[in-house]
């Protein structure tokens, strides 16, 4: 649960803006790398109490002054404790050399970087921070690969070396920590990407930075918690099913008839005052068995559309639409629809090949690949840069997009930018975009705008999937819809 950490994140030129603005307001810099070192030394200590040695390995940043620091700390606490000076330890600069010859002060024995040294007790990654820039070089590459060979546990100050703290890719390589303790601003990188796999247990401190300096620094991206979700307002009393909307789902081509439904039945299940189901027409008698609220309708051509979409007030498109002649013609119908939409799936692969243009103001819910094909590059360049890869969406598309996978983005045209870290990887999983989908379009029909019904659902949707996850693999996409349902309650009560 990451439900106590602060909101706002960080890109790593805006987390050195904010080291600059307090060593100007009076906080000297050697300071904040000791309330650093203190502040991992706490953490290292409530994770580790009986482990009675340390290895430090640090670089020649501020990073590896963090790193001499907790060294010095740990020696006067009676540890064993030795740095291993990755970079040469001579050639420290500034506050770093200031705290490597307080850990010479203190007794820590300092020894160069060798293929065969020994690594011993918890291991203190205070190679590279927010320094880093391109991919990883040696001897700081061969470095982070013994730290992780080494089995050993691994704390990584500030966040894992090799970690891009803008896009959570490791860059070349990167160090594989189960505690990293992270300073005064939260990185957006620690989030997205590789991340969630690299940055273990998160520990963050704010080193007392004065919050005034904070609140004036435009943050990267919103970290999506309870506190920062938009919510839906109280009903009234007097409410009737026409005051929420009707979504229309289109989409089931014969093979994947359950994708639209999904998607109904979550709009249904997270309040749209109605629901409608435009799918092949086999797959009426089921989806009525299963869900007899939608008014599910089987439809083969456009003509039979219009009247549909002229009774409808949200369109979710894209579900199991396939891309043959049948989704083609049916999607072909939504760019004149001229209400709020959510495109998904094929009405993205669709939109890709040039087939139909998307209006502005929809939301799009891309996974990487739907992303790459969209952005016309391979799914890599997509998750070496997801925040890049969302933001260029939601402006080429004038959209509000989800990028999905571990660490979601969601973009606005506006620039704005959210992020959710909840989720689970038993979520991966088929029809659970789907799901995704239909709540998103549930808010829409609710009143809310697609930025924001984005938000809400990535994070209903996330936090249902860690519910059902923690009982392990093979989450069935139709089992988190109750969970999403009364997760909207707790957060967006009907009636106060
Ligand atoms: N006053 C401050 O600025 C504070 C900084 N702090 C720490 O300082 C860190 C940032 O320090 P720095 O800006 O000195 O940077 P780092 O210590 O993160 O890294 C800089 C060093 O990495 C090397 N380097 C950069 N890219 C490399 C690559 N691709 N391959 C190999 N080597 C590479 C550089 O040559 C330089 O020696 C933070 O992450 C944090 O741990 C904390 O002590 C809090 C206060
Ligand atoms: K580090």
């Amino acid at each position: 649960m990451t439900d106590s950490l602060p909101v706002a994140l960080y890109n790593a030129a805006q987390v050195r803006e904010l080291d600059a603005r307090l060593i100007a307001a009076g906080t000297p810099g050697f300071e904040l790398m000791q309330r650093a070192a203190h502040a991992a030394w706490r953490a290292l200590r409530r994770r580790w109490p009986d482990e009675e040695s340390i290895t430090v390995l640090a670089g020649r940043g501020n990073n590896a002054g963090d790193g001499y620091l907790i060294a010095a700390l740990a020696r006067r606490a009676g540890r064993q404790v030795k740095v291993v000076a990755v970079g040469d330890a001579q050639q420290l600069q500034g506050d770093a050399a200031l705290a490597r010859d307080a850990a010479r002060e203190a007794g820590v024995d300092i020894c160069p970087w060798a293929d065969d040294v020994t690594l011993e007790g918890v291991l203190v990654d205070a190679l590279l921070g927010t320094g880093l820039s391109g991919e990883v070089r040696d001897p700081y590459a061969g470095a982070i690969e013994r730290i992780n060979a080494s089995g050993r546990p691994v704390l990584a100050v500030d966040l894992p070396s090799g970690l891009c703290a803008d896009t959570g890719r490791a860059l070349g390589v990167a160090v594989r920590a189960d505690l990293t303790v992270t300073f005064i601003g939260l990185k957006l990188g620690l989030f997205t990407a590789q991340a969630p796999d690299l940055v273990g247990e998160l520990v963050f401190d704010d080193l007392q930075a004065d919050e005034t300096q904070l609140a004036r620094l435009q943050a990267a991206a919103t970290r999506l918690c309870p506190a920062s979700l938009p919510r839906l307002g109280p009903r009234p009393m007097t409410a009737h099913k026409g005051s929420f909307g009707q979504v229309l789902v289109i989409g089931g081509d014969l093979g994947t008839g359950g994708a639209a439904l999904l998607s109904a039945e979550a709009a249904l299940r997270c309040g749209a005052g109605m629901v409608s189901l435009a799918t092949r027409p086999e797959h009426v008698t089921a989806a009525l068995v299963r869900r007899p609220e939608i008014m599910c309708s089987g439809v083969e051509s456009t003509y039979s559309l219009t009247a549909l979409l002229a009774r409808a007030d949200v369109l979710v498109v894209g579900p199991g639409l396939g891309q043959a002649s049948w989704g083609r013609s049916l999607l072909s119908l939504a760019p004149g629809f001229g209400k709020p939409q959510v495109w998904d799936a094929d009405a993205l692969n669709l939109l890709a090949t040039g087939a139909v243009e998307v209006p502005p103001d929809c939301l799009l819910t891309p996974h990487p690949g739907e992303a790459a094909r969209l952005l016309q590059c391979d799914v890599a360049e997509i998750q070496a840069d997801r925040p890049g890869a969302a933001r260029a969406l939601a402006e080429r598309y004038r959209c509000a997009v989800i990028l999905k996978g571990a660490g979601t983005l969601i973009a606005a045209p506006d620039g704005r930018l959210a992020l959710c870290d909840r989720g689970h990887p038993a979520m991966a999983s088929a029809g659970l975009g789907d799901v995704l989908a239909g709540v998103a379009a549930a808010f829409l029909a609710q009143g809310l705008a697609p930025y924001e019904a984005g938000c809400l659902a990535v994070w209903l949707h996330a936090a249902a999937g860690e519910s059902h996850g923690r009982e392990g693999r093979g989450i069935a996409a139709a089992d988190l819809i109750t969970t999403i349902r009364h997760l909207l309650e707790e957060q967006s009560p009907c009636r106060m």
